[in-house]
């Protein structure tokens, strides 16, 4: 069915090139984009999403070749044509084996670009009934799919193809991103993509004792402790076949450090107080909020596990450094919210969105969610009303309206009492750290995170 793939980019060095196929392939329904060189390509590719693109081979300032195994290229959805001047055919396969489509020899006469783009469009129609139907099936089996991550920046159209691509192997995987960015979600789209039909599981590794923790990992036998008077299963043995999410693993206490490293070694557990081991068919996806290196340095996190966690790191960028996904989200949590609620979609406009692009979202998506939400209880017109958007914004200034995390407030609430602490014993950090009942080097690490001076 081709027809729907219509966004094409023509990159040629010549203007009477572009202009020629601009003028045929417009006739036929495609929407022009041109470019005289692969840099000027490179800028367009940020801007907009192309289905197609069609370019010469030798060009000054970046040839096609270069431009078509450039990073950025490779990891596009379009289907790329070449074209070759009498001469560079060679470099034309060369093309073909980098990853693109098709090559047409110029000169060459406009039915052959319209038939060789035709083809191309049917190619894209079926990958695309092929993806769909691969989501629909993931998202039977996991209730989430990795086309529920809404963006639109090329940064996060990069991670997503990483977590592609890193899904179908088995090697643990750290996620670091500031908080709300969506680490969880994309430890879900990658156990969606990774075709393990075990389940997708997460624990908080800040929210338990170091006892309740070992026994929730790893199991416990009968009689392990007091109160233990049945056998327990763990994590890692009920997301066999599926995927175990650490998260906050920078607060995995140092006494189960060496336990999660053997496992991950090993690939066997042992409950708490039995002598039996079991294999491990979980795959680890840890997430780190704060730079688990720096826990490392601090002397919190075991290196060795570090290294052994951090074979592929995604890092989720904030949400000030990818603006252009501001609007998407934006749309989408106000039809969500308004769903819920029966209402109808107010209008956000260019102003809104301006505002909502200025402003740095230091609790990333979850923060631009319950603002959202906030700006709906106020909105009563068919137009979205802002509430201010200040440095009432900042995390720890958050209204319990705008963040109702649990998390969020428990991190507040420590860093009011290490100020407190620092105030009162007039900045002696050690006095301090004996006020809070911490290490030193626990407060030197906590001072850093909350960039308290
Ligand atoms: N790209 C996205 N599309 C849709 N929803 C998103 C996206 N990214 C994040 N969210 C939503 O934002 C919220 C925060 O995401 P998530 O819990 O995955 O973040 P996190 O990084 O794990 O946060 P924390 O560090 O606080 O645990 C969730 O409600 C999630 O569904």
């Amino acid at each position: 069915m081709a027809g729907i793939y219509r966004n094409l980019l023509i990159i040629d060095d010549e203007a009477a090139m572009r202009h020629m196929l601009r003028l045929v392939l417009e006739e036929q329904g495609y929407r022009i984009t041109e470019a005289a060189n692969g840099v000027e390509a490179l800028a367009r590719l940020g801007k907009e999403k192309f289905d197609l693109i069609l370019s010469d081979i030798r060009m000054p300032d970046m040839d096609g070749l270069t431009f078509l195994k450039h990073p950025e290229v490779a990891v596009l959805d379009a289907t790329i044509i070449m074209m070759s001047a009498y001469g560079s055919i060679d470099t034309a396969l060369e093309c073909i084996k980098s990853g693109a489509y098709d090559y047409i020899s110029k000169p060459f006469k406009p039915d052959e670009v319209i038939l060789t783009l035709r083809k191309a469009e049917e190619r894209l129609q079926l990958q695309h009934e092929n993806v769909s139907l691969k989501q629909a099936l993931s998202r039977y089996h996991t209730g989430f799919s990795i086309a529920d991550i809404i963006h639109t920046s090329p940064k996060m159209t990069l991670l997503l193809d990483q977590v592609r691509k890193v899904a179908a192997t088995d090697s643990p995987v750290l996620i670091k991103g500031e908080t709300g960015t969506g680490k969880e979600l994309i430890a879900r789209a990658l156990h969606s993509e990774s075709g393990r039909n075990g389940e997708f599981l997460a624990i908080n590794c800040s929210a338990l004792t170091s006892g309740l923790l070992e026994s929730e990992l790893f199991g416990h036998v009968k009689g392990a402790f007091t109160g233990a008077d049945r056998e327990k299963q763990g994590l890692f043995a009920i997301a066999a076949n599926g995927t175990l999410l650490l998260d906050e693993i920078a607060d995995l206490p140092l006494e189960l450090q060496p336990k999660l490293l053997r496992v991950l070694q090993e690939g066997e557990i042992r409950k708490v107080g039995g002598t039996r081991t079991e294999k491990v068919s979980a795959r680890v996806v840890a997430a780190a909020g704060r730079d688990l290196w720096e826990a490392v340095q601090a002397g919190d996190f075991r290196s060795d596990l570090y290294y052994r966690l951090a074979v592929v790191d995604l890092h989720i960028p904030p949400l000030r450094e990818r603006p252009d996904d501001i609007a998407v989200l934006a749309r989408h949590f106000l039809q969500r919210i308004c769903a819920r609620e029966h209402r109808s979609v107010p209008l956000l406009t260019d102003i809104a969105i301006g505002q909502l692009r200025r402003h740095n979202w230091p609790g990333n998506i979850r923060e631009l969610e319950n603002y959202l939400e906030k700006a709906l209880i106020f909105s009563v017109a068919d137009e979205l009303e802002l509430p201010p958007l200040g440095p009432a914004a900042r995390p720890r200034d958050a209204s319990p309206a705008e963040d109702l995390s649990l998390k969020s407030a428990a991190r507040r609430l420590e860093e009011e009492y290490i100020r407190q602490a620092l105030e009162r014993t007039g900045g002696n950090r050690t006095q301090a750290a004996q006020l809070l009942d911490l290490s030193l080097r626990a407060l030197m690490y906590k001072i850093k995170d909350y960039g308290i001076n």
